[in-house]
């Protein structure tokens, strides 16, 4: 069942064209890489599926509705972004943040419930910051930052996360630990999910299929068997990267 689809997408910036006619359908239950080398457009993207940003031309459809920009209370309770900068401006307390992730889920009037609670706590769990709880959030290093703002992601409960570079300045542990949550995410919960990830190797390992973005289009989408072959790396990055196996995993090697 698809989710989340974004259809012809069109945006230029600047007089530049960054996206040029994508068109991407997110299942639930899967968990979905999207790669492509430095100003490729991912981060811009991720930002129209999530309703921050109107794409120039096409649309984004959630459950099948066409997605409000902004997102109003109801698409925000389905669908939840991690952006790529990790930025926390305001001195509250990581408990605090997390529980943001539920605001889609109450009223003006309505104060957190046992539903909400729970959420918040579980979430903190899952992305291993729960030790951290009562730390002032913009004290924390660029790690934990991340796995914070990830569990206020996680707390909304949502049907769809799109997570910018989730992996990013997390130390190996954390980065298993991250991109494991989210394949149990899509596979036990059926959620879809969208994760822009530089790392070939997790890309390889965690995705059930992978979406290149190059030159503003799809340039490819499908398995990352198929789709993480030598012609199309060396085409989108520049550099020969040789597949590999290692244990019956696949590596990938720059030379
Ligand atoms: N507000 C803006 N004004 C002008 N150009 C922009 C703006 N935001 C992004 N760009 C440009 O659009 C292109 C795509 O940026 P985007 O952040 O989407 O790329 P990306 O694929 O996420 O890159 P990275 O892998 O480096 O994070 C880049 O060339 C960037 O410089």
């Amino acid at each position: 069942m698809t989710l989340l689809q974004a259809h012809d997408i069109h945006l230029a910036l600047d007089g530049r064209t960054i996206l040029d006619g994508v068109s991407l359908a997110l299942r639930a239950g899967e968990v979905c890489g999207l790669i492509g080398p430095n100003g490729a457009g991912k981060s811009s993207l991720m930002r129209i599926l999530a309703g921050l940003r109107p794409p120039d031309r096409g649309g984004v459809t959630l459950g099948g509705q066409p997605l409000p920009c902004p997102p109003d209370r109801a698409s925000a309770r389905r669908l939840a972004y991690l952006a790529q900068e990790r930025d926390i401006h305001w001195p509250l307390t990581v408990a605090h943040v997390v529980a943001l992730g539920r605001l889609p889920h109450q009223g003006p009037f309505r104060a957190d419930g046992d539903a909400d609670r729970d959420a918040v706590e579980r979430a903190m769990v899952d992305a291993d910051c729960a030790h951290l709880r009562d730390r002032v959030a913009t004290t924390l290093s660029g790690g934990e930052r991340a796995r914070v703002l990830l569990a206020r992601a996680l707390a909304t409960a949502p049907d769809v996360l799109l997570a910018d570079e989730p992996a990013a300045s997390l130390d190996p542990l954390h980065q298993v630990q991250v991109m494991s949550l989210l394949r149990r995410l899509a596979h036990g919960k059926g959620s879809a999910v969208l994760a822009v990830l530089h790392d070939l190797n997790a890309a390889a390992q965690w995705c059930d299929r992978v979406v290149v973005l190059y030159d503003g289009r799809v340039a490819a989408d499908g398995a990352a068997q198929a789709v993480l072959e030598p012609g199309l790396l060396r085409t989108i990055y520049g550099v020969d990267i040789i597949p590999g196996s290692v244990g019956g995993r696949p590596v990938f090697v720059t030379r």
